[in-house]
This record gives structure tokens, sequence and C-alpha cells, in this order.
């Protein structure tokens, strides 16, 4: 076998030089050792790399080695610059060129130094499509010039590829989930380093560390950021969310509890100048951590810093969020990205993928059945839940040093109180059909069989690229309220009762003890929320209800003391003396609130789930 000055083989095949226009798009092809393959024809398209065996053996023997080799080679012939997160020139060093020995047909590997460069990609698991999984391929040429152009071509294509992050604020709970925060951040980070996207570190050292940072950053310095990534959990990622938006989202909050049979517009109508004076302030209470918002006090010094900077508001286009998974439940990530798996949120983030997420503006405007407060926001990803919910969160509290677990626990000790609380809720019907269609108003029906939802065959759950989420046409435009699009021809219907739990899902709440999640049709950012109103019920009809929950195909909701109201707004009101809610796994108190949905209002870093 002839081989020119540059180790490879003279090939008259490939009269294509490497490349001369300095056009990234354009097609280049030069030949190059590929490591655990051997010589290679490696082509620059405009969307991406294709590489074919340089077919160079001319025995019998050989011809079984050349077309082994293009097996090898036809399966991974070609990536898309879409899935090439790095590539990055490594310098001299070995590549080892695999072939068949002609006798026994073994693998022999001979070894050649050279100038080395490397392509870092993303595939999708074979047995898992939501997995994403990494690998590289290694490039070799004797030719230093040839190599580093190929790097710069590649990067300049690399650059072209949709919206990547360059810059990244990320904060790490070190004690979240079973405490492996920091060490979940060391095995992403090379990938952040390799992709050369820069990322500022915050290992938090307290609850509301991250908080803190957030509330003081000025929006000038937040502008340097393509986004913020929490390492942690569902509470971690809830902390970060209201440390921005309750400075930054400026929108009228819902009606009140008892404000809705008025005219949805005349809410509507609180200005956003009297929005513009709502100050940040640390919570009164121990558990309630985050800080809030109330709407009459002093103009506070964030407030100020807001008036000072360029302006930075949520919906933010260019900003993301982030998340990889360190926590106890993780149920945001495995709704967004379909794996629970640190590499694949990782490599979500550093190809700049993007979905939209609903929040929920959850306004609390009583503490308690005596108290006369102002109103008091908080935000949520996926879940506000009462009655069973708050409890079991209350419970958990206690028992944070037994990590995960304390949910099960504190699960158990709630489950068998069965306790069920007396209230009051109201909430915008705005599909008929997806409810029981008239028994919420009447309460003649309201306690028959007629509550349950009957599982509707052929719902669609969403996935990547969800047609629902991406409709736009009559439905809210990302970020506004979904309640400003219902103001016209929706009624507000009532149920009142005593109830086991009244619980919120924004999102489906998938999780590793519930499957199919809370409700399985739910999606990312189509404007709704699903309201689970679980009325007092025996217990063995409830632990048939959480069994139902824990198991994949079956339908939580499929019984007749559950009602399922698919809506983008409601009010509660306790006839207890407190209420306490969770609010995606942290606790708030709230004895009258009122919630609803801001469609796609922020975005995170990830393509929702693969099919
Ligand atoms: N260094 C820290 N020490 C103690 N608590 C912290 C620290 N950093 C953040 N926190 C708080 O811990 C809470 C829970 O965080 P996180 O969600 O990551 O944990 P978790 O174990 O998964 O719990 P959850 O089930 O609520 O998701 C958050 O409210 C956050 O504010």
């Amino acid at each position: 076998m002839e081989r020119d000055e540059n180790g490879l083989i003279a090939d008259n095949s490939c009269p294509n030089p490497p490349f001369t226009d300095g056009d990234p798009g354009s097609v280049s092809s030069s030949n190059f050792f590929l490591d655990h393959v051997g010589e290679v024809v490696l082509t620059h398209n405009s969307d991406g790399l294709s590489w074919k065996l340089v077919d160079s053996l001319h025995t019998e023997e050989d011809k079984f080695s050349c077309l082994r080799f293009k097996f090898v080679s036809q399966s991974e012939s070609e990536v898309k610059f879409a899935d090439v997160y790095a590539v990055n020139f490594i310098g001299w060093g070995l590549v080892h060129e695999s072939s068949l020995g002609s006798a026994e047909r073994s693998v022999s590997v001979h070894s050649l130094e050279m100038y080395r460069f490397t392509v870092h990609v993303v595939h999708n698991s074979k047995t898992q499509t939501s997995l994403w999984i990494p690998s590289v391929y290694t490039f070799g040429h004797k030719n230093l010039e040839i190599c580093k152009t190929w790097v710069n071509q590649i990067n300049a294509s690399l650059l072209m590829e949709a919206k990547r992050p360059k810059n990244l604020l990320v904060f790490v709970h070190p004690k979240s989930g079973k405490g492996h925060g920091c060490r979940i951040w060391e095995a992403v980070a090379p990938l952040f380093s390799q992709a050369k996207v820069k990322t500022k570190v915050i290992v938090t050292e307290r609850a509301g560390h991250a908080r803190d940072i957030l509330v003081s950053i000025t929006n000038k310095d937040l502008n340097l950021y393509d986004g913020v990534v929490a390492v942690g959990g569902d509470g971690f990622f809830n902390e970060i969310l209201n440390s921005l938006l309750l400075l930054r989202h400026k929108a009228p909050y819902p009606p009140a509890p008892g404000n809705f049979m008025h005219p949805v517009e005349s809410e509507w109508n609180i200005s956003v100048q009297n929005v513009e004076r709502t100050v940040f302030e640390p919570c009164k209470h121990n558990e309630d951590e985050s800080p809030l918002l109330t709407g009459s006090e002093d103009v506070g010094p964030q407030s100020q810093i807001c008036e000072q900077d360029p302006e930075f508001l949520f919906p933010n286009e260019k900003f993301r969020f982030g998340i990889i998974p360190a926590g106890s439940t993780d149920a945001i990530v495995i709704c967004t990205t379909g794996a629970r798996d640190p590499v694949t949120s990782a490599l979500h983030i550093i190809l700049g993928k993007r979905v939209h997420l609903d929040i929920a503006q959850v306004v609390r405007w009583k503490e308690t059945h005596a108290s006369n407060e102002e109103p008091c926001v908080r935000y949520a990803a996926s879940f506000a839940g009462y009655g069973f919910y708050g409890d079991v969160i209350t419970e958990s509290e206690k028992y944070r040093w037994m990590g995960p677990k304390r949910y099960d626990y504190a699960g158990t000790k709630v489950f068998l109180q069965h306790r069920s609380y007396e209230a009051e809720v109201n909430y915008l019907e705005i599909e008929p059909e997806n409810s029981t269609s008239g028994s919420e108003t009447d309460p003649r029906v309201s306690d028959s069989i007629l509550w349950c939802l009957p599982r509707k065959p052929g719902r669609a759950s969403c996935r990547a690229n969800c047609a629902v989420c991406n409709m736009k046409s009559n439905e809210a435009m990302v970020g506004s309220p979904s309640l400003a699009r219902d103001l016209q021809g929706l009624r507000w219907s009532k149920s009142k009762g005593r109830f086991l739990s009244v619980g919120a899902a924004i999102i489906s709440c998938r999780n590793e003890k519930a499957p199919d999640g809370l409700v399985a049709d739910a999606h990312l950012s189509d404007g709704y929320l699903h309201l689970i109103l679980i009325k007092e019920c025996p217990h063995p009809c409830y632990l048939w209800h959480l069994i139902h929950l824990a198991r994949k195909g079956w339908d939580p909701l499929d019984f007749n003391f559950v009602e399922h109201h698919k809506t983008p707004a409601f009010t509660f009101t306790s006839f207890g003396k407190e209420g306490v809610w969770n609010v995606d796994g942290e606790l708030f108190r709230a004895h009258q609130l009122s919630a609803q949905v801001f469609r796609g209002l922020v975005s995170l870093f990830a393509t929702g789930p693969e099919a």
C-alpha cells in the first residue's frame, strides 16, 4: 500500500482539496485517519460531516476486511451539525487504524502518530430514545494546517447552528436529592468545557442563597448570560424561577376568590403601573423561604435596580432556564427531556434546545382565616397542591435528613391519617367536553357519579415538537395570561365540599413514582393547568387511586370521586382556619388563593420528551 508523505494513501478518487474558499457551508473533502476505523475521505457538507472508508485493500481476505469496514462505516458515516456539540484540536498523538488479520480474521490495531482533532456528537440511546449519549470521533492528519483548517471550518458551521448558549450562570445545590449535587455537576462540567460554553458556577451554602444572588443581580449583569442552570431538584429550580420572575414579570393578578363572578375584564384593568410598585420582601415564615411580592409597600432597592438598568423582563426570547437533575423527584426534567439523566440535560443545554413552559402565577390573598395582608405571589412550573399534598410536604420537611425516602415515609403517614378538608374551588370552564358537563355548577349532581372524567381515548401526550403546544391560532400568545383570551363566553364553575386534595398540575408531573404522571396528557405550553379535585371518599378508594397513580398505563383520574378540569385559572378558599399548599415541592401557606397560567412564559433548554 503506497502512502504519501502525510501517511495517507495516494487516492486519485478523491480529487477535492481541503477547504479553499473559506465558506463553511461549501462541500469540501480531505483524507483523514478516523481513530479505530482507518483511512476515510471526510466531507464537509452544508449540514454536517460524512465520511467513507478508503477502499484500499486488494486481496480476497482484504475484500472481507473491506466489506466489514464498509459495513461499519455505513452505519456511522455521517453526523449533522445539529448533533455536534464540540470540535477540538487535540494536537499530536496516536491514531489507531484497525484492520482484520488475513488468516485468523482477528482484529489487529496499527497506531500512527499525527495531528488530531475530535468531533463530539450526540446520539440517541437505542433502547431509550430520550436518553442522549455523547460520543467522539477522532480524526488525524500529518499536516497541522489541514487539521486546524478543518477545526476552524467545523467551528464556523457550529456557530451558525441555532442559538447555542455561550455564557451560563450555574447554581449547584450540593445537598439536593441524595446529596450528590456537586458530583453531578463535576460529571457534566467537562461537556460544557469541550463545547466552550462558559459557566459561572455558584455552589449554594444555604436555602435562599441562589435567590439572594438573583434578586440583587442587575439587569445588565443578567444580560451577560444566555440562561441560568439549576443543578438540583424541582424545589431548587422553583427558587431560581421565582427569584427571577417576581421582579421581572409584570402582570395583573388573577381574580381573587369571590371576585371571579364579576366580569373578568375588571380584574384585567389593573394597570401595569400598579404592578410595578410591587417590592420584594422575604417571607415572614420560616417555611416559606422564597421572597414574596406585596402590592402596596414602598419601592425597594431591587426595584430601583430595575429602573436604572436596561430592561430585563419575562417573557424573554433570549434567556433560558436549564435544569440538571440532582433532586428527589425531578419531575420537571422528566417531563421536558423524557429522561432523568444529567448528561442528557447537559447536552440539551449545550445544543441550545428550546421548549416553552407554562408557568402558573399563584397568588395568596389570605394566609389564615383571620389574616388581612397584601397579596403574595409565587410561581409554579409543575404543580401546586393542597390537602394531602400540603400535608406530605409539611411532614416530609421534618425528615429532610432521610433524603428522597422522606417522601415515602411522610406520604404513608399522611395517607394513614386520611384527612379531608372543606373548601370551595372555582375555575374557569373552557372545554365543556373535557369535564363532566354541568355537574360542577349543579350541586344536585356534583356528588354523583358524573364527577369522574372518563379517560378520553386518543388524547395526545406532549412530545418534542408538540402540535398542541405549537398551535397559535385562537390561542393565547406565548407569555400572555391564558385567562386573557377567555374573557368572552366562558363561565366560572364551582366545586364545594370536603376534599382529600386539591391539585393543579401545570405539566404531566411524570416521575419515577408516577410513570404517566398525574395527568398523562398535560402539555408543556398549551396555556392550561389541570385541576384535580379528590373528593372525600373511603380509604380503600383513595388507596386504589394512589395505586393507579403509581402504575404505567393506569388512569388515576378515572374515578367517581375525582374531578378533572382543564382550565386557565381557578380560585380556592379553605373553610378551615388555615391551609397548606405544596408549590413545586415547596411549602406555601394559603387559606385563600387564586392561580392563573401564563402560556409558555419561560423557555427551557430542552426539547420535550422524544416519542
Ligand atoms: N446549600 C443548601 N443547603 C440547604 N438547602 C438548600 C441549599 N441550596 C438550596 N437549598 C434549598 O433546598 C430546597 C430543596 O432543593 P431541591 O429541590 O434541590 O432538593 P430535593 O431534595 O430534590 O427536594 P425537592 O423534592 O423539593 O425537589 C430548595 O428550596 C432550596 O432553596
